[in-house]
């Protein structure tokens, strides 16, 4: 459903992503679009305002860690707002009630509510282990009754027995009256739905949920429908109140907008989505993931995440200092192993940046993974202190004994010296160079040209 969105915001953070440093200026040009893209998703304009107005107070002046770069710090900051507007934690169907628990199903003709209730009651079974009732209220559509009976059928979930005749009220009290008397932890209730909204349908659901006192009243809309889904919402909860939405057809081509300013609007959350026509095509609503799916940036965001709960500071200030110094030794080398392989390994770490799939195809090729990480871990913690101070005194024999002791083959504990020898070369080259011009040398040297590194 957000493809159209995702991808306009995934070129605007491209740009972005890539330059070194960011003036306001930059994140204001770069709002603007966003703001363009969200109004093109079909969000509703208040909700565009409220939401550019919050990341920009958030990106000015916000201090940036040292591993990331601002662009995307800002994809950060953009992501965080759009978990906040979409309701922050994903809140699952509210079963804390006395059983039989009443659930009312409301929504207009059409949307999906008839599939969604049985959606929702395979999962509760499933899942949860509830025993369920479902009631089909619908007593003007023809064969509504029915449908809801074949879907029961379909997902083995009980349904109450149709009585020809009788009204949405009556239908209502005797299944929580069967629920009561047969052992139902569940009772749902099915309205009936109209073309549109009308006072009759109105009132009618208005004494459904007098009679039952639901703990949740979903109100089911079809994401297709775009912003009218907004509005029919907001009716919904000014006249009958609900407790959630269940968006369905996600799955077709709606622009995504009404998903967007739906909890905005409503106040409302989106407990559920409905991805498909058939009975198991019912998902969770997590904000993250959404948001998630909408910036479409790889995987900037958790990077940003990991970078501030790995990177320790002080630590990167002590090994800096060391550098300098050139005492740089085998026990900082493991530590550095450690932080790597805490960020998920080099694979992981590279796997969260965006169009990193094909370097990522050539380390493993190259063979650094996991794996190696922690062989190198192990040969290292094999060594004796003085000998992880000074490799120089590791003769042919203890290489021999390290290699066992750490279950590696001599060419491996080789391997590991030569890359020590290397990065003490590279210390040096820094000590004389002066930290800051190997950074900018050393880091031209690896970026390819012309990216907008200052
Ligand atoms: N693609 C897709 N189709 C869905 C989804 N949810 C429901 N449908 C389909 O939409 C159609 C209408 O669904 P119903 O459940 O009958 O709709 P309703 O709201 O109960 O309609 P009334 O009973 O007339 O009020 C059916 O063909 C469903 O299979 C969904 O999430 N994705």
């Amino acid at each position: 459903m957000f493809e159209g969105l995702t991808g306009r915001l995934g070129d605007i953070f491209d740009r972005l992503t890539r330059r070194g440093a960011l003036s306001e200026e930059d994140v204001g040009a770069a709002l603007r679009e966003v703001r363009i893209a969200l109004l093109e998703a079909d969000v509703a304009l208040p909700v565009v305002k409220q939401f550019i107005a919050g990341v920009k107070e958030k990106a000015v002046g916000q201090e940036v860690l040292r591993s990331i770069t601002p662009g995307q710090m800002v994809v950060k900051i953009v992501h965080d707002h759009l978990v906040e507007m979409l309701g922050s934690a994903s809140e699952g169907i509210n079963l804390e009630a006395a059983a039989p628990v009443p659930i009312l199903m409301v929504g207009l003709q059409g949307s999906g509510k008839t599939t969604s209730t049985a959606k929702i009651a395979l999962r509760l079974k499933t899942r949860e282990r509830k025993k369920i009732l479902m009631a089909s209220l619908d007593t003007r559509r023809p064969a509504a009754q029915e449908q809801l009976k074949i879907l029961g059928e379909q997902v083995q979930v009980a349904t109450l027995p149709i009585i020809p005749g009788q009204q949405p009220v009556e239908i209502a009290k005797r299944a929580m009256q069967m629920g009561r008397q047969e052992g139902f932890d569940v009772v749902m209730l099915d309205t009936a739905g109209r073309l549109a909204i009308d006072d009759e349908l109105m009132a009618e659901v208005a004494a459904v949920r007098d009679a039952t006192k639901p703990v949740e009243t979903l109100l089911v809309v079809d994401a297709m429908t775009g912003q009218d889904a907004v509005t029919v919402a907001t009716n919904f909860q000014d006249r009958v109140g609900i407790t959630g939405i269940v968006m369905t057809r996600i799955d077709g081509d709606a622009r995504g907008g009404a998903a967007l300013s739906m909890r905005q609007i409503t106040g409302k959350p989106i407990k559920l989505l409905g991805v498909g026509e058939k009975v198991d095509a019912l998902e969770a609503f997590h904000p993250d993931r959404i948001a998630g799916r909408i910036l479409g940036m790889g995987d900037v965001v958790s990077l940003v995440e990991k970078a501030a709960e790995n990177i320790d500071k002080a630590e990167a200030e002590k090994l800096a200092k060391k550098m300098e110094k050139g005492t740089f030794d085998l026990d900082d080398m493991a530590n550095q192993l450690k932080q790597i392989r805490k960020m998920g390994g080099m694979g992981g770490m590279l796997g969260m940046l965006p169009g990193i799939g094909k370097i990522k195809n050539q380390l493993k090729d190259a063979n650094i993974d996991e794996g190696i990480l922690k062989k190198q871990e192990a040969i290292i913690s094999s060594m004796t202190k003085a000998e992880r101070r000074n490799p120089d005194i590791i003769k042919a024999s203890r290489k021999r004994r390290i290699a066992l002791g750490s279950g590696v083959q001599v060419q491996d504990v080789n391997r590991l010296l030569k890359q020590f020898q290397d990065m003490q070369t590279m210390m040096k080259k820094v000590k004389k160079m002066g930290q800051k011009g190997f950074m900018r040398q050393g880091l031209a040297g690896l970026l390819p040209k012309g990216k907008g590194f200052p």
